[in-house]
């Protein structure tokens, strides 16, 4: 008998509860056929949250999502409360769930889909087969490094002010989780910074590098400038394997890895945070799309970033390797059948929105389990 998980689901803004609402297609499915047993809460976040609480997240929150085994988060964002203060806008929530619960460690696979090669904004020979994992830190960096805000100067001109930091523990961490995973996949890590221009930039390099000497000498490192990598990444992105690199410049280079695959819409993460004495570590899953403003309530998003996501919270989180492969191959086989959302559209295929993608993927478990 498998034992019960505790999962705080936190559907968020815009398409945030629209594409969870086909995650709980999927989670009633494993429940029901495959024994899955979860006690789930389910909270306000973002936007929605600011609504009826005046907050972007309660401290309320923060403490079920510290006690849950796995959060599987949606997306914080909304121009509506583009007025609020800057400590208080939704996006907030995810940046205090992280830092709070220390999730230092983001996985951002971007995988091709054979099925999907045409969708891709590069060539086929390009992306074929691809399959890369880009390690971001998520609780340092640009982000949350001090002195940060917005101040009036003398001449009543104002400045703002960010401070990119990282520590030599910060940097040794996440690159550790990067190290770890190359060696169950190809072996090779790619760390970027800037070097060139930046302290935090060097000290990073420095770090990695006497990591590698030290713990992981046959894994092979290469260093890259972020600036270079983003050019990398679309010349020839079947050169990487593990990418790690900071806050700021794995945001930015995921986005870029998104469009390798055909869409913001299909990439899933998850974000950990340290193993504890128990075995257990605190985990957040999420798309890494936001809100999407320009399309919510229109039913048309893509909902498979977000079932990914659940795959990989079942994976990394709940140890069930299996249905997680059981999610993947079902969402592999819906995009063969020539189901597209209108983000992934190509000619010939069948146009669909948001809840026949889920259906269609839950039909497929159906068929696979069956
Ligand atoms: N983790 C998060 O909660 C998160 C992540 C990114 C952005 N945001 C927030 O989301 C809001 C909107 O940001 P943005 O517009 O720059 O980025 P976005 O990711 O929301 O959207 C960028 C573009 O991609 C499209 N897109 C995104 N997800 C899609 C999906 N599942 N299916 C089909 N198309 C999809 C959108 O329609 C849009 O054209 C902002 O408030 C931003 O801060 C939140
Ligand atoms: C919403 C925002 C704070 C967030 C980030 O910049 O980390 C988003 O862009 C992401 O990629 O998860
Ligand atoms: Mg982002």
């Amino acid at each position: 008998m498998s034992e019960t998980k505790k999962l705080l689901v936190l559907p968020g803004d815009g398409i945030g509860p629209e594409v969870m609402r086909e995650v709980a297609k999927v989670v009633q499915w494993l429940q029901a056929a495959r024994g899955l047993k979860l006690d789930i809460a389910e909270e306000l976040v973002g936007g929605a949250s600011l609504a009826k609480h005046g907050v972007p997240i309660r401290d309320e929150v923060i403490a079920l999502a510290k006690e849950a085994d796995a959060v599987l988060f949606g997306s914080v964002g909304d121009p509506a409360w583009a007025h609020v203060g800057f400590d208080r806008r939704p996006e907030v929530a995810i940046l205090r769930l992280r830092s709070e619960l220390e999730l230092f460690a983001n996985l951002r696979p971007a995988k091709v889909f054979d099925a999907l090669i045409d969708a891709s904004t590069l060539k086929p020979d390009v992306v074929r087969g691809l399959d890369i994992m880009i390690v971001r830190e998520t609780v340092g960096g640009i982000y949350f490094g001090e002195p940060r805000g917005i101040e009036t100067l003398p001449d009543g001109s104002r400045r703002g002010v960010n401070t990119e930091v990282y520590t030599t523990g910060e940097i040794e961490r996440v690159a550790r989780v990067a190290f770890d995973l190359a060696r169950v996949r190809r072996n090779r890590v790619t760390s970027i910074e800037k070097c060139n221009v930046m302290e935090s930039g060097l000290l990073w390099k420095e770090v990695v590098t006497d990591l590698r000497q030290r713990v992981y000498p046959d894994v092979e490192l290469t260093h890259m400038l972020a600036d270079n990598c983003a050019m990398q990444l679309v010349r020839n992105p079947l050169q990487f394997d593990v990418l790690v690199t900071g806050n700021l410049f794995g945001d930015l280079l995921s986005d870029l890895a998104a469009m390798l695959t055909g869409s913001l819409g299909m990439l899933p993460s998850a974000t950990l945070g340290a193993e504890q004495a128990d075995g257990k570590r605190h985990a957040l899953y999420e798309p890494i799309h936001g809100s999407a403003p320009d399309i919510a309530g229109k039913g048309i998003a893509n909902p498979l970033a977000q079932i990914l996501s659940f795959a990989m919270l079942l994976r990394y989180s709940f140890d069930r390797e299996a249905d997680a492969v059981l999610i993947e191959t079902a969402v592999s086989n819906v995009l063969a059948s020539g189901l597209r959302t209108a983000d992934i559209m190509s000619e010939g295929m069948a146009r669909v929105g948001t809840s026949v993608m889920g259906d269609a993927v839950v039909k497929e478990l159906g068929k696979l389990a069956g």
